[in-house]
């Protein structure tokens, strides 16, 4: 008999018409109030789930007794008591490598889009107050040359470093859990205390994921080590910011300017402050959205569900303690 599968993100023709071939297949389109109570519904009869977005916490998990394996279309896995997963003796799975490449170019156009004042100067074209050439209250700052720092040295950090030293002609510094030669060899990187690297680096770019141990670590006394001319860059997860101390450190000018892809909440109210300010680029976690990215996040979530369904290990496998030979 064919396993159920709860989809609740919706997959291109050809993947859906793949998971058809194998599995029982419920799909719940958008995670509103209707959608939850359907996937609600759906979760009793839950061989495998893949999705996105939506915290799946014990209270859910509970509702499906048969659950196996959880395919997440994403590389991140905040969104997962992965204790309990083992508990439970549920695979998860998640979606590294190929997103990558376009994580890091969303980096690296929240860097040139901070220092050169791209969005707030097209506004300015915009609105029609482009009335003469610009003088120096309008100008940006240079990215080519800057010390690039980098906190969290994994796959999306090392593709960061990659844009800068070698297209850009950056010094790298980083800091990570620990020291990586074949990194600094390729990038003629160089190893940072945290605090130095606050102190020295003209982008502070954060690639590390959420945990109990990054939530809040850059706070007030982190924005505090950082100099009048850092910009700030956040393509990881919101919580590890404090946003509220960020808010403080960009109204009072301790840092220059900040590109944001995520916030403690998202999406980012518009009441937030930092809607508000000129010198921040607030994007929508778009950092992996592209056609060619997000089709190959489905397909690698596909391919690690369905391998978790067959009794085959997944390729990419977030709690291996849960994997028997
Ligand atoms: N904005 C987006 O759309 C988007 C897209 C993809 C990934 N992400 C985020 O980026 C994160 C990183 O992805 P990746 O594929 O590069 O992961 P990765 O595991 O390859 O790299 C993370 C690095 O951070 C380091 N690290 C972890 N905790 C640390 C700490 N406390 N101090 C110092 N270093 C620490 C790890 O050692 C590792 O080198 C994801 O977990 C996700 O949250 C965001
Ligand atoms: O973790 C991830 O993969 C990104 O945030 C995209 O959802």
């Amino acid at each position: 008999m064919k396993k159920q599968v709860v989809l609740y993100k919706k997959l291109s023709a050809l993947l859906m018409a793949r998971l058809h071939e194998q599995a029982e297949v419920t799909l719940i389109e958008s995670l509103d109030a209707d959608g939850l109570a359907r996937l609600r519904d759906a979760l009793p009869r839950a061989h495998g789930l893949l999705g996105a977005s939506l915290k799946l916490d014990a209270e859910l998990l509970d509702l499906a007794p048969d659950l196996e394996a959880i395919a997440s279309v994403s590389v991140g896995v905040d969104n997962y008591d992965i204790d309990y997963l083992t508990e439970r003796r549920i695979l998860l799975s998640n979606t590294p490598d190929v997103l990558t490449e376009t994580t890091a170019d969303t980096g690296f156009a929240l860097i040139l889009a901070t220092a050169r004042r791209v969005v707030e100067l097209a506004n300015m074209v915009r609105a029609g107050q482009w009335s003469r050439n610009l003088g120096p209250a309008h100008f940006g700052s240079d990215v080519h040359g800057k010390t690039l720092g980098i906190i969290g040295m994994g796959r999306i950090g090392e593709a960061l470093a990659q844009r800068g030293h070698c297209g850009f002609g950056m010094p790298v510094i980083y800091h990570s859990h620990s020291p990586k030669p074949a990194v600094e060899q390729r990038f003629n990187a160089q190893y940072r205390s945290l605090g130095e690297l606050l102190q020295q680096a003209d982008f502070i770019c954060l690639t590390l994921p959420l945990t109990a141990e990054t939530e809040r670590l850059i706070g007030a006394e982190e924005f505090a080590l950082m100099r009048p001319q850092s910009i700030f860059i956040n393509i990881s997860r919101g919580k590890v910011v404090d946003e509220a101390a960020l808010i403080e450190a960009l109204g009072a000018g301790r840092i220059r300017a900040a590109g944001l892809d995520v916030f403690e909440r998202e999406p980012l109210n518009l009441d937030s402050p930092l809607l508000q300010m000129d010198n921040v680029v607030a994007t929508p976690h778009m950092g992996s959205a592209t056609h060619e990215t997000r089709e190959a996040m489905a397909r690698c979530a596909v391919d690690n569900l369905l391998a978790a369904l067959a009794g085959e290990r997944p390729a990419n496998l977030v709690n291996p303690s849960v994997w028997k030979d």
